[in-house]
């Protein structure tokens, strides 16, 4: 196992960043946990790729951005803009992003948007592996409660947040994953997706390999016997 790959885990504040994390790494997250704002916190891991091999991650996670307007705004559009930026340390070192969104919190999804854009104008030319997740914190009832099948307004705003939130990942090659942070199963094939990603197979070499080239000098006619 070679290098360390550095993760940040961001998004909106409360759509379970921490859940995901502590789920994914130790399993003890139920319904009933209570988790605490998080101002930043670092998890190493080690996950295993498609192709067996494991890789180190140091997973940051951040503390939620405000959302981008509305009533719950708070602070000036300024201060907003501040909040909404990483901090640029973590942009430039960073070799791989964990966006999370809860798609019944449709501004949880627009606070994405800028965040996307500042991790591009920051990568500097380097590749960065970006997966997206939508935590779906609580599931609705799939009816109306009038009797009729008809869905709830919450599965109706899910719904719609989640189709532009495939088309925006399609548009920017990035894989999208629904995922539930109080379920393990659920978090393993976004995060092995990752691993594989950020360990890319080694180049094959474009130098003829030594024995090769051992043979083809003892050929030439010029080579001494
Ligand atoms: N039922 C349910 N609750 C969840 C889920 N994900 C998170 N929660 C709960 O929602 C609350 C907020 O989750 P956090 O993981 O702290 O959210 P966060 O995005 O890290 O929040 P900040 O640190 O404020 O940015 C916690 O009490 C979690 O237990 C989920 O998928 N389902």
């Amino acid at each position: 196992m070679g290098k360390t790959s550095r993760v940040v885990v961001c998004g909106m504040a409360g759509v379970g960043k921490t859940a995901v994390l502590e789920q994914l790494i130790y399993g003890n997250i139920t319904p009933s946990t209570e988790l605490y704002p998080t101002i930043e916190d670092i998890y190493v891991a080690s996950v295993e790729t498609e192709r067996g091999t494991r890789e180190k991650m140091r997973l940051y996670d951040t503390a939620g951005l405000p959302p981008l307007s509305g009533p719950n705004a708070g602070g000036s559009t300024q201060q907003q803009q501040q909040q909404q930026q990483l901090a640029k340390q973590l942009l430039g070192l960073t070799e791989g992003y964990v966006l999370v969104y809860d798609p019944a919190r449709p501004e949880s999804f627009e606070c994405l948007l800028p965040l996307k854009r500042d991790i591009d104008k920051n990568r500097d030319k380097k590749e960065v592996a970006v997966v997206v997740l939508a935590n779906r914190m609580r599931t609705t009832a799939n009816t109306s409660g009038s009797g009729n099948s008809a869905p709830a307004p919450a599965n109706l705003t899910a719904s719609a947040t989640l189709q532009k939130a495939n088309n925006w990942t399609l548009r920017e090659h990035m894989k999208h994953f629904e995922v539930n942070a109080m379920e393990r199963a659920s978090l393993l094939e976004p995060f092995v997706y990752l691993a594989t990603k950020l360990s890319p197979p080694p180049n094959k070499s474009t130098f003829p390999q030594l024995s090769m080239v051992r043979k083809s000098i003892s050929n030439r006619p010029d080579a001494a016997s």
